[in-house]
């Protein structure tokens, strides 16, 4: 797999106010091509600070009740958690656009239909996902045409709930599965997996801050193949973006 294209800025703020700027451009050009888009969101501090600054930005050209959101992984608590990224998403985001909440893919909660059954909500998004690429005619891969597909990268290299080591990097068929026992919590998660998020047109990884720096040393080396670096085995069919702050690029060897 090739390194992924890397764009740096000044701080963790220039970068959220520039990835926004760019995915606004990016939904906005899909529109034009095929009338929607389709942007899979993230958790984590610079997913959020994306998310409030897309909030804030005027754009005539971006129509949002024709988007697709989805999410690359969940905390698995009940509706409303703190900790829930949806939860997170809804304060900073998606009551600040006028968003079709039929289009609004959130994974299920432990307080959801399936009750505290990870398994069970991680089979029902990939049963929505499945249902939404049928209707898109891209039955085969089981998951819709994801223009943008955004993935924080942990102080750990991980992306979306795909932990160093762990076997979910290794599962070949299924689109999305449930962890347990995640060394970061809170333990229980659902996320999408490897040749799930392989199949978006685009990748962009996020990873602004001091504690980013190691990890993103580890993306950028020749070698960075291994299950160790989570965030060095994803990408997209045109394009693979590492955004960084100046802080999270002073370990590139
Ligand atoms: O737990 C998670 O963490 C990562 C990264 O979070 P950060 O705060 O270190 O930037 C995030 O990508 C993922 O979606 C989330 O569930």
């Amino acid at each position: 797999m090739s390194r992924p294209e890397l764009s740096v800025h000044t701080d963790a703020p220039a970068m959220a106010r520039s990835v926004a700027a760019a995915l606004a451009e990016a939904v906005a050009a899909a529109q034009a091509e095929r009338g929607s888009a389709s942007v899979v969101l993230t958790g984590g501090r610079n997913g959020n600070a994306l998310l409030a600054e897309l909030a804030g930005m005027a754009r005539g050209d971006v129509d949002w009740s024709r988007v697709d959101l989805w999410w690359g992984d969940e905390r698995f608590l009940p509706e409303g958690d703190a900790d829930r990224n949806a939860t997170q998403a809804r304060d900073r985001f998606l009551g600040a656009v006028p968003l079709d909440p039929a289009r609004v893919h959130v994974m299920p909660a432990s307080d959801g239909p399936d009750g505290a059954d990870p398994e069970a909500a991680a089979e029902r998004y990939a049963a929505e996902l499945a249902e939404a690429s049928r209707v898109e005619g891209l039955a085969e891969q089981r998951v819709p045409l994801f223009d943008v597909v955004l993935l924080g990268v942990g102080p750990d290299a991980h992306v979306a709930s795909l932990f160093p080591g762990r076997p979910e990097l290794s599962e070949g068929d299924a689109t999305v599965l449930a962890v347990r026992n995640s060394p970061k919590p809170p333990p229980t998660r659902v996320t999408l997996t490897l040749p799930a998020i392989r199949t978006a047109r685009e990748v962009w990884l996020l990873a602004a801050g001091e504690d980013k720096a190691e990890a993103v040393a580890k993306v950028m080396e020749d070698s960075a193949e291994s299950g160790d670096v989570p965030a060095a085995l994803v990408s997209g069919r045109r394009r693979t973006v590492l955004f960084v702050d100046q802080a999270a690029a002073t370990k590139i060897r």
